[in-house]
Order: C-alpha cells, then sequence, then structure tokens
C-alpha cells in the first residue's frame, strides 16, 4: 500500500482505562491530586517529554504552582504559548475532580497578557464558572509571584460518556471545507 491509498483498515475499538469510568470527586486537602495517567503529557509523571502538573483542590477549584523549562521555549527565556496552552488545558482537566465526570475540551481561549518566562515560578488557578447541562464553562488564570494575573483562560468542557474513550468518533460535518 503506498502513501496516498486509503486504509481500509477498520481500527479496533481502544480499551478503555479503569479510571475513566471510574472518575472520582475528591474533596479538597493537602494532597496532590493524581494524574490522569502516568504517561498523560499535561500530568504523566512518567511523560519526560511532559509536563508533570501537580494541581490541588482547594474552595474554590484547583490550583498549581509550575515552572516552565528549557523544553518549552518558544522566544529567548520565554516559555512557548502553545506549551502553556497545553499546562492550561491540563489543569482543566484536572478541575474535573471536582465534578467526577468525563469530560474533554471543545473550546480553549487564552489571553497572554504577559511573557511567561522559563524557570520561574507560577501560580496557576481553574474554577467552573458556570454548567449549563453538558457543559462546563470554565476559567483559569496564571499569577507570577507578585500575584500579577498575566494570563487568562476559558474553556468549554463538554461531559462525555465512556463511549466517546472506546471508538474512533466520525468528525461532524462542518461548514469550512472547501
Ligand atoms: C480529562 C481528564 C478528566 C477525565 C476525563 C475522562 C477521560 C479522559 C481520558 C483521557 C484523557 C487523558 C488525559 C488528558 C487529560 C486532560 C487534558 C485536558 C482535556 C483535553 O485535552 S480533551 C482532548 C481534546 N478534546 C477533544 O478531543 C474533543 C473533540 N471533540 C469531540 O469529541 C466532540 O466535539 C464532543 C464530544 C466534545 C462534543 O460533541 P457532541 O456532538 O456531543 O456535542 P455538540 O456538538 O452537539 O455540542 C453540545 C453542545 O455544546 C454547544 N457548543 C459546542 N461548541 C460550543 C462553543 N464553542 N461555544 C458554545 N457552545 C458550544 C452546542 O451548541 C451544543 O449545545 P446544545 O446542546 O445546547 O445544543
Amino acid at each position: 500500500m503506498t502513501e496516498n491509498t486509503p486504509s481500509t483498515h477498520t481500527p479496533e475499538p481502544r480499551q478503555v482505562p479503569d479510571w475513566i469510568p471510574a472518575f472520582p470527586v475528591l474533596a479538597p486537602d493537602s494532597a496532590d491530586l493524581p494524574p490522569h495517567h502516568d504517561h498523560c503529557l499535561g500530568c504523566g509523571p512518567a511523560n519526560p517529554h511532559g509536563h508533570q502538573l501537580r494541581a490541588r483542590r482547594d474552595a474554590h477549584g484547583v490550583h498549581a504552582h509550575h515552572r516552565f523549562d528549557s523544553r518549552h521555549v518558544g522566544a529567548p527565556a520565554i516559555a512557548h504559548g502553545g506549551a502553556v496552552a497545553t499546562v492550561l488545558d491540563e489543569l482543566f482537566g484536572l478541575l474535573l475532580y471536582t465534578v467526577g465526570e468525563p469530560a474533554v475540551t471543545r473550546h480553549l481561549a487564552i489571553d497572554y497578557l504577559a511573557p511567561i518566562l522559563l524557570d520561574t515560578p507560577y501560580t496557576l488557578r481553574a474554577h467552573i464558572h458556570a454548567r449549563d447541562g453538558r457543559k462546563l464553562h470554565l476559567q483559569a488564570t496564571i499569577e507570577n509571584d507578585h500575584a500579577h494575573v498575566i494570563t487568562t483562560a476559558t474553556a468549554l468542557f463538554l461531559t462525555v460518556d465512556v463511549n466517546h474513550f472506546l471508538t474512533h468518533n466520525t468528525p461532524p460535518h462542518t461548514d469550512n471545507t472547501p
């Protein structure tokens, strides 16, 4: 089969890890929230290319202390905006430990108000702004060590059932095709 030949292979349904259907609500305490799984790009402790984000619940939602490093460089000494987006998406993903239902990112919007510097401590916070059925409207900030907010983010997560992770979904029709 050449590179341009359409594949007729039907992918096998993927196995769903146990932690997805058993997604828990975790009470606020001093413990780090568990990673989604060991190799998760955002929080997996066994992913050497990942951010290994650690977050905790608090009265409002979740927070994390984080430093970007040389793996995440964009402009010299400044974190790549995509790396920042990854970490914010991940923090929202960990905020789901306050919901107890699987949900996925449908929309993510970020205002980069000032550069995020490498090897510099930041505090990230996320909370649920509102819920409307399956729609979780989420908000997050990144503060520097002077408590100045230098990044804000909003996201729409949609709750999904376990079948979302079982099958390869068919992309929906979009109006932006040529
Ligand atoms: C995340 C971990 C926590 C636990 C989650 C459980 C398992 C996760 C498993 C593995 C993940 C492991 C580690 C990763 C962890 C965290 C990373 C952070 C999270 C992510 O990185 S996750 C990956 C990126 N993510 C995706 O891979 C999603 C791809 N996508 C889809 O699979 C579909 O898109 C889907 C299923 C999301 C929805 O599809 P659908 O067909 O069910 O929904 P539909 O289109 O009908 O919209 C429903 C209602 O939302 C309204 N609506 C839509 N868009 C809107 C907008 N922009 N603004 C305002 N309203 C909007 C509509 O208007 C309608 O509203 P209404 O119901 O009122 O009519």
